[in-house]
């Protein structure tokens, strides 16, 4: 089952249920074994654990995932090994992502001519500046 590690953890933890070595730079679909029925309005989002982040360079090709509330499959993770030089050996159980459950708006798109201004207007990409030069 995913699990909250801790009171307060906005992420349930996600286990392999296979074992997987990732060389680097490899990725894989991994499976979870769990399947969940969101009621609508909800999502879930499969971020990366920060810890073996930092440790391994594990990561997940379309961080965040999303499962959609109508989703009825099993909740796979895409993992990725960022490391340039060593392989990422995950064992079945091992903790490999962990889901964000979260409100969501459905949008509603018009076309319209013309939007109304703001203060941002089409500045982004560093408009407001970074580091360096
Ligand atoms: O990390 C992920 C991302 C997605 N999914 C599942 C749940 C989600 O509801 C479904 C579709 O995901 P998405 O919409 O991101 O993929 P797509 O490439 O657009 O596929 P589709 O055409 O099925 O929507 O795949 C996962 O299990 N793990
Ligand atoms: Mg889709």
């Amino acid at each position: 089952m995913p699990a909250y590690a801790h009171p307060g953890d906005a992420g349930a933890d996600l286990l392999t249920t296979v074992d997987v070595t990732l060389a680097p730079g490899e990725r894989a679909l991994v499976p979870t074994g769990v399947a969940i029925a969101l009621p609508l309005g909800y999502v879930g989002l499969v971020h990366p654990r920060s810890g073996l982040a930092a440790r391994h360079g594990l990561s997940i090709v379309n961080t965040p995932g999303t499962v959609d509330a109508g989703y009825r499959g099993e909740i796979k993770v895409l993992l990725i090994n960022l490391d340039p030089a060593e392989p990422i050996v995950l064992k079945r159980g091992d903790r490999v992502a962990q889901l964000v459950v979260q409100r969501v708006e459905r949008a509603r798109f018009e076309p319209v001519d013309a939007l109304p201004e703001s203060v941002r207007g089409s500045g982004g990409y560093g408009s407001t500046g970074g580091f360096g030069a």
